[in-house]
């Protein structure tokens, strides 16, 4: 079988890389896996483990250096530090912009049309400074933002309406931070809007929201990380960008209109995001306004 797609995921070696590779793994990708990471011997581990399961799938993973990855079709970026228990995301500016630094003056020349995923933390800056640092098109470097705040949040509306997840179309928008919030004036069941369902008659709307901005505390708190939730969507994202598969996420992808990378439903395809209109209320115009306001203010 030919692997014609070469996925390069950089801090492969790390939790959240290695779950990105499982799942592509998993869902059976005809791929080509280089785990690449500062920590060699973690990569060439997980590589090996990963390929204990991969024998069984039609993907391929193996531990690469830097100066392969150049010629990839996506480039998935885990690489830096993660947060300690109660550690707001925001902290890690610092340490993992040095990271990007330190990894695209290796990486370069990349391929013209590669796509960039950026992972590491936090995502909705970092996925900006990378589009500069890489040079690519806005358009081709996005960050997987608040699709996993959103599945998140489908999960949570799900336990609590008993209708599936799949059937609820709501999103976290804004920043995968703190400041992410509910679209709920564009959020539907059944083609209608969510909030007038009298499904929701006894739901609590900000309790919903504290809790889905606090899920990665709370699984934090107890295991020290969260990897599979973001590994699984990370992975979908590879799939529909290598399928164009042009379905809407919830990505942190560029705005024009507030000049900055923000967390807003995009279509997802083999050119990267395309962003789509949406119309929220006037509160929640407010308040993506300030989660612009916050990315551009760590730039
Ligand atoms: N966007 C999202 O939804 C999520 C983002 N994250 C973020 O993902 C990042 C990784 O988290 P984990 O995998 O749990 O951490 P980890 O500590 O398990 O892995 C990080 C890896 O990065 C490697 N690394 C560090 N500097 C590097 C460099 N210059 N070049 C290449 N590799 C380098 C380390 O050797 C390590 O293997 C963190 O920033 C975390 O906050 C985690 C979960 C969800
Ligand atoms: C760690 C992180 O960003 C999350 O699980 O949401």
């Amino acid at each position: 079988m030919s692997l014609t797609h070469k996925i390069s995921i950089i801090g492969g070696g790390g939790n959240v890389g290695a779950a990105v590779a499982f799942a592509l793994v998993v869902m059976q990708e005809p791929v080509e896996i280089l785990l690449v990471d500062v920590d060699e011997k973690l990569a060439e581990g997980q590589a090996l483990d990963i390929r204990d399961a991969a024998h069984l799938s039609t993907a391929h993973c193996r531990a690469v250096k830097f100066e392969e990855v150049g010629n990839s079709d996506i480039i998935v970026i885990t690489a830096g530090a993660r947060q300690e228990p109660g550690e707001p995301r925001s902290n890690l500016i610092d340490r993992n912009y040095k990271v990007l630094e330190s990894i695209f003056s290796k990486i370069q020349p990349i391929k013209p049309s590669a796509i960039i995923i950026m992972v590491s933390n936090p995502v909705d800056v970092l996925t900006s400074i990378a589009q500069k640092l890489s040079g690519l098109p806005k358009s081709q470097v996005i960050g997987s933002g608040t699709f996993l705040d959103s599945g998140r949040l489908r999960n949570y509306l799900s336990r609590k309406i008993d209708v599936n997840p799949s059937s609820i179309h709501a999103s976290m928008l804004g920043e995968h931070g703190d400041s992410q919030f509910v679209g709920w004036s564009v959020a539907t069941i059944a083609g209608t809007p969510l909030l007038e369902n009298p499904l929701m008659a006894n739901v609590d709307l900000d309790e919903i929201e504290q809790a889905i901005a606090n899920q990665a505390y709370e699984i934090i708190e107890a295991k020290g990380s969260t990897y599979f939730g973001v590994g699984y969507h990370v992975a979908t994202l590879v799939k529909c960008i290598l399928e164009n598969g042009r379905r809407i996420y919830p990505i942190c992808n560029y705005s024009a209109k507030y000049d900055t990378y923000l967390s807003l439903p995009a279509i997802v395809g083999s050119e990267g995001a395309t962003p789509v209109t949406l119309k929220l209320s006037q509160d929640e115009e407010l308040k993506l306004e300030s989660c612009a306001n916050n990315t551009k203010a760590h730039l």
